[in-house]
């Protein structure tokens, strides 16, 4: 009979600023430095997020990504030694953020979060995090990331995979 693992919970946070500093910038405009610009027409919401392309080209891409069901189980994180990515939503479709610092994996560093609608996250050069995962229903995301030579895409298998069974109310 074949026994199953008892994967270790991954408790979910609100995405923040502040809380997701350590491993890149949310995209938003509460907070954010903002002015008028067109002659007031237009609200200008200014500098939200460093976009790093080492060596390549930045890239404007659109990833539709599956709904994923809680709960949603953890098994690997990935990184990009070569520049940063950004999801922002398109259609209002939320994201289930897992990550972990840049530098060594640190499993017990691993965090996720929550997205609303109107929030969209850049994962700083070289931040662990799980491929993208929208919650519910079928989601698009604009996409800001590097194209170009060498392997930006590194997968890790995580040795203890985690669990998502709920989120915050
Ligand atoms: N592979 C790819 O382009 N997507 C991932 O990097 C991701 O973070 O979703
Ligand atoms: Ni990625």
């Amino acid at each position: 009979m074949e026994t199953t693992i008892a994967l270790r919970a991954l408790m979910v946070e609100p995405l923040s600023r502040e809380a997701f500093a350590p491993f890149g910038e949310v995209i938003e405009t509460a907070g954010a430095t903002h002015y008028p610009i067109n002659q007031g027409s237009t609200e200008r919401f200014h500098d939200l997020a460093r976009v790093d392309v080492v060596g390549g080209r930045t890239l404007i891409n659109i990833f539709r990504g599956q709904p994923f069901h809680l709960p949603v189980e953890v098994r690997l994180l990935e990184r990009h030694p070569l520049g940063s990515q950004a999801f922002v939503p398109i259609d209002g479709q939320r994201m289930l953020i897992v990550v972990a610092p840049p530098g060594e994996l640190d499993e017990s560093a691993i965090r996720a979060f929550i997205s609303t609608p109107w929030q969209g996250v850049n994962y700083a050069t070289g931040t662990w995090h799980h491929p993208l995962l929208t919650l519910a229903a079928r989601g698009d995301f604009l996409v800001v990331d590097r194209g170009g030579p060498g392997d930006n895409c590194e997968e890790r298998l995580l040795a203890q995979p985690r669990r998502i069974e709920s989120l915050p109310v």
